[in-house]
């Protein structure tokens, strides 16, 4: 209340403006902004977008502090209502609040979808399409051999479509489905679930601003294109005597809600749970793993002599195999190593998901009070001088010397997929996709800008597609030239 709120020491807050508070400071990258902020304010800071207060974490101490001791008091989400409309009322795990009924979600998605053995067993998708994509790619270099292939278009492509695969049990190929319009789907939705509404912001007049700018009518539109899509697929695998040849996501959710219900009369997971878990794939999975590849690509581009030491190790691996396979993998170290370095400098969910207080706690000796929106600067943590050498340099072999530093936030200087209770669940999922494609480019092409422009002209400013994801703001544009070494045996 009020009074307790007067007695608190608060964390410093940027002078804010009547109305706005803070959002005038945000730009239009907030997470290079506010890590500026942050040098003048310090490691937490308070800010208000309207009404809304949001902690902002941005260093490795205070990212540690809130991760570890005060888990359990901030592994809430907020509650805005775009988000509750696409995710059937919160029954997702990525937006959902903290609660007993999340847990349970968690355990069973942990187990059932994100498991090493579940990703393990999409295998054969991963190559299939990887290997399509690859044909493409070769047909387009030998017949015309100077036009450049826009990476970015291919990468987000294929990750829309293994996603897609994987969930759904059918490819874009020889479908009904338009690739096209799936993808600006996913889109809007993502756009939906990371922006706030102005009735949050400003409550009591916001929502005049909702129905002037459409955003209560564009929501509604999102869900209801999400909703027939998922219904029509599921409908689909209810179909009696459908043959599939793939397990896929609907048909592993659709087998636990046939047990549960056999086991105890009826099922706690319903069919707006499974659409509310694929839901979270296609926020989670498409974007993240190809915003990967593509920073990976731009900034090997760049440095032609890592590009050598990474297609060297692949190629030498691989010898005259003709393509990567995903038992390669794991003796590629070097291309481990830049898909870590890649994440550090680029991470693609720069600010993670915001969380939400549950109680109060103290972080730096500041206090939170429930129901702060909490956001850990990712970005900014992972490049701080104070942890990290030449911090804007791109250089994966710094990863030679903490081999320690896995992906799983033990290190607190590296966050990339988030960490605590609402760490990333597809991390494995994640990773294979990346390391797998980045592997094949590296092994079946060698990579050039397009004629007339150098390595030095590759644009690598940012853009945040959506108030989430971080990505490369212009498409990356390269000329391929098939390996031939890789030949003999096709
Ligand atoms: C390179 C790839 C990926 C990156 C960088 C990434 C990053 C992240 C980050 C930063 C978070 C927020 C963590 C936090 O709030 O502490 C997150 C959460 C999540 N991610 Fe990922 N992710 C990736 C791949 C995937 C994939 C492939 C899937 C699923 C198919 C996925 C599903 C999820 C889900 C469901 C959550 C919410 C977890 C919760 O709230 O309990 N992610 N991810």
């Amino acid at each position: 209340d009020q009074v307790n709120k007067q007695l608190m020491n608060l964390p410093p807050s940027p002078p804010k403006l009547p109305i706005i508070g803070n959002l005038h400071q945000l730009g239009a990258l907030p997470h290079s902004s506010l890590g500026q902020l942050a040098r003048e304010y310090g490691p937490v800071m308070l800010l208000h977008l309207g009404r809304i207060p949001v902690l902002i974490v941005s260093t490795t101490d205070a990212a540690k502090e809130l991760l570890k001791a005060n888990d359990l008091a901030c592994c809430s989400r907020p509650k805005l209502a775009s988000v509750g409309r696409i995710s059937y009322n919160y029954l997702d795990v990525a937006f959902s609040p903290y609660s007993e009924y999340w847990r349970e979600l968690r355990k069973l998605c942990v187990l059932e979808i994100f498991s090493v053995k579940r990703v393990k067993s999409f295998r054969f998708i991963r190559e299939d399409e990887v290997g399509t994509l690859m044909d493409s790619i070769a047909r387009s270099a030998t017949s015309s051999p100077t036009d450049p292939v826009n990476l970015t278009e291919k990468v987000f492509a294929l990750s829309g479509s293994l996603i897609f695969r994987k969930a759904f049990g059918k490819s874009f190929r020889g479908s009904e489905f338009d690739r096209g319009k799936f993808y600006e789907l996913v889109h809007d939705a993502e756009t939906v679930a990371g922006a706030f509404s102005y009735d949050e912001c400003f409550p009591g007049f916001g929502w005049i601003m909702d129905w002037i700018s459409g955003h209560s009518l564009r929501v509604e539109r999102v869900f209801r294109k999400l909703d027939s899509l998922f219904q029509q697929v599921i409908d689909e695998h209810l179909k009696p005597g459908r043959t599939n040849q793939e397990e896929d996501i609907i048909d592993v959710m659709l087998g636990i809600e046939k047990e549960q219900t056999e086991e105890y009369g009826h099922a706690w997971l319903t069919k707006n749970h499974i659409k509310a878990i694929l839901l979270n794939m296609f926020l989670g999975g498409i974007d993240t793993s190809a915003i990967t590849v593509v920073w990976a690509m731009a900034e090997l581009v760049r440095n032609l002599a890592l590009m050598k030491k990474a297609q060297a190790e692949v190629r030498g691996i691989v010898g005259k195999e003709g393509r990567v396979t995903e038992a390669d993998l794991d003796k590629l170290q070097y291309l481990k190593m830049i898909i870590k370095e890649t994440l550090r400098l680029h991470p693609p969910v720069p600010m993670l998901i915001p969380r939400e207080s549950i109680t109060n706690f103290k972080i730096k000796g500041y206090d939170v009070y429930p129901k702060t929106i909490i956001q850990i600067n990712a970005w900014a943590i992972a490049r701080d001088p104070k942890y990290w050498k030449n911090p804007e340099e791109f250089s994966p072999d710094r990863f030679n010397d903490t081999a320690a530093m896995d992906l799983k936030a033990q290190n607190f200087e590296y966050l990339p997929f988030g960490g605590g209770r609402r760490g990333c669940p597809g991390i494995y999922m994640g990773t294979v996709t990346s390391e797998f494609l980045l592997a094949n480019l590296l092994y079946c092409f060698d990579w050039a800008p397009p004629a007339g422009t150098e390595v030095a002209d590759i644009n690598m400013e940012e853009k945040t597609g959506n108030c989430l994801t971080l990505s490369k703001k212009i498409p990356l544009l390269l000329v391929p030239s098939k390996y031939l070494g890789g030949q003999a045996a096709q």
